[in-house]
Formats: C-alpha cells, structure tokens, sequence
C-alpha cells in the first residue's frame, strides 16, 4: 500500500485577459475571464493522481488550508472530483481568505503580470500534535510513504525537519520553487530534489563559492547538457549525507532532463519528446514531477520514471492551462505502446 502526501499551497486563479492594462486611476475593458484553481501545491497533486494507474493502490492527499469562502469550497470540489482526499485540507475560520492568484494577460504580447495573495497558504503554525495526526505512522513496514514539497507555504522546511526526525522512513520530494534561501544542512533532508534549471544554480549558491557556481555557469555556456550533469553531480553531493537515494532530476525545457541517483553510476540525459506544436508549457514542470513521483512510488526505476515524466509533459504542452492539461496514465501508456 502506499500513500502520497502533498504539503502545499492553494490558490484560485482569476484570470482577465486584456488588450492592454490600465493606467494607474483609469477602467478599461477587458477581454475574456477564466477561474482555475491553481497553486504549485494543488497542481501537483492533481498531476501525482491523474498520471497513477487506476489499478496502482496507491492513495493521494492534499495537506494545506484554504478559507472559509466559495473559492476554498470550489478547490476542494477539484480535488474530490479528481479523488483526491481533503480530510487535511484545512477551512481556517478566522476571516482568512483562500489563496488567490490575479492573473492580468495582455492579448497582443502574451505576456503576464500576476498577483498572489497567499490568504490561507500563509498559515504557518503546526504543533508537533498536529504533525503526529497528519502524518501517522506506517502499519507496515512495506508501505511506501512519499510526501512531496514546493515553496509556496511557510512552514516546509519545518515540516521536512520534523520527518525526517520522527518518520525517517518517508521519502520527501521536494520542488524548491520559487526558490528561496535553504542552509546548506537542510538539502540532506530531501530524497528526492526536483528542479528547474534556474533553480538548480540557486540551490548550488547555498553551497558552492561564488568562483565554483561561475565555473559551472561557464560549463553550461560552453556544453548545456555536459555542464547540467556537472550540476546534477554536485546537487547528489549535497543531498546524499543522508542514507537516501538521493534522486535528483534537472528539468531543461525543450532540451529535456538530466538526472541521477545513488543507485545509478552516472548522471544520465533524457531528450525531450518532439512535438507537433507548443500550445502552453504552464504546469510543464508540475506535470514532470507528478509522472516522476507517481512513478517512483509505483516501484519503477528512476530511469523509467523519468521518461514516463518526460512523456506527460509532452501532452501538457500541446494543451492550454495547468492542473486542467495534465494528461492521464492511460493516455501516455496508450500513445507510448
Ligand atoms: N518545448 C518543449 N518541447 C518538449 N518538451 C518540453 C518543452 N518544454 C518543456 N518540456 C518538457 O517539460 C519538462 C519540464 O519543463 P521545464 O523545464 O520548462 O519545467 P519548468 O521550468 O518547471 O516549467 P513550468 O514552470 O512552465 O511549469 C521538460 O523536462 C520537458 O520534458
């Protein structure tokens, strides 16, 4: 049996498309309006579900909180609708709003200006009673138990901590983004790092000297793939203190994903999938990390995984949106085989 956590955020989209935004003091006309729900968290949960095999027992969770409001309902509908359990969705009742994402998109150039309040992601305190309900223990030893990360709540690292004390068994994915400053110990906690190119110097400046991350900048001028696996090496170096598998995935857009592992001898590239026409790559990298982590949990290689990933996230890119251009399990196997 296995069950997949996921800690994170929430956030309704409005979404206004303009044929251009207004001047301070001026009220123009928009174009079309959009809601989506939305959020890194709940993304990637509805990735993890949607790319499971019906026939995998594997269940999926959302642990996060939302307000007590129409939007927080809809979010959790969502995740129902898309069997996910929200048991650890929690309804804050103080007046806190759910988590909103204004989205302001100008018609002429695509181009976007987005603004989040995070409302009930903020939520920051967890008492260690709460974290012994949430995260109970496993009934058997040969249950699979991964619980999966991004930046887009407070209380991560605090929660990563506690696990990897009280719970060692749990595997923590983690997806540092957007990025912010981790010290260098704290990478140890993490089985599993996902990230995206940018991201992955950003994690290296916690850990490397300014002259080492401009000689790795200097590699991937000259060679992208060959100086990403330099990347992906030193990023094994700083998860693999702990006795972890210390899988680590680099995403690189149209150029694909480098990755590796303790259990692999060598860091190892994946091309992209070639497709016909990029409608929308939003949600590319949330949809690479739910057929990586989905795949894992289903006792597949990292290797494997990584290529069903890479698949997913071929299909989502010829569709508009996030949560709602995440293919299924069987479209991929059925396109694949
Ligand atoms: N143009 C493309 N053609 C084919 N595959 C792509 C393309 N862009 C992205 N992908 C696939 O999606 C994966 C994730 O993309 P990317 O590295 O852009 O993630 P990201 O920066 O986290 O994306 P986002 O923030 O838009 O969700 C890539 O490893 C690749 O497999």
């Amino acid at each position: 049996m296995a069950l997949i956590s996921v800690c994170g955020s929430l956030n309704f989209d409005l979404v206004t498309f303009t044929g251009r935004v207004p001047e301070a003091g001026e009220t123009i006309s928009a174009g079309r309006f959009e809601t989506h729900a939305g959020g890194k968290g709940l993304n990637q949960t509805v990735a993890i579900r949607r790319l499971l095999n019906d026939k995998d027992e594997v269940d999926v969770e959302m642990i996060g909180h939302v307000g007590n409001d129409a939007f927080g309902a809809q979010l959790k509908d969502t995740l129902t609708s898309n069997d996910i359990a929200t048991d650890k969705v929690r309804v804050l009742e103080d007046g806190t709003s759910t988590g909103v994402a204004t989205i302001l998109v100008e018609q002429r150039t695509g181009q976007n200006r987005i603004l989040i309040s995070e409302g009930a992601n903020g939520h920051t305190k967890y008492s260690d009673s709460e974290l012994e309900k949430i995260f109970p223990p496993l009934t058997k030893p040969s249950d699979i138990r991964f619980v999966v990360f991004q930046n887009e709540i407070p209380a991560t690292l605090e929660i990563m901590r506690w696990l990897v004390k009280n719970r060692p068994s749990f595997k923590i994915a983690y997806n540092p983004s957007p990025y912010k400053e981790v010290t260098r110990s704290d990478w140890a906690l993490v089985d599993l790092l996902i990230v995206n190119e940018i991201e992955a110097l950003q994690v290296l400046q916690s850990a490397l000297t300014e002259k080492e991350v401009i000689g790795l900048q200097q590699a991937i001028q000259k060679d992208l793939i060959g100086g990403y696996k330099q990347v992906t090496a030193e990023l094994r170096y700083l998860l693999s203190k702990k006795n972890s598998m210390a899988a680590i995935a680099i995403t690189l857009g149209e150029k694909g994903c480098v990755f590796c592992s303790n259990e692999l001898p060598e860091v190892q590239h994946i091309s992209a999938c070639s497709v016909p026409q990029v409608i929308d790559t939003t949600g590319a990298g949330d949809t690479f990390l739910g057929g990586v982590v989905s795949q894992l949990c289903t006792s597949h290689t990292l290797p494997e995984a990584v290529l069903f990933a890479t698949r997913a996230s071929s299909l989502s890119i010829q569709r508009s949106g996030a949560a709602e251009s995440i293919p299924l399990y069987q479209e991929i196997r059925k396109l694949y085989e």
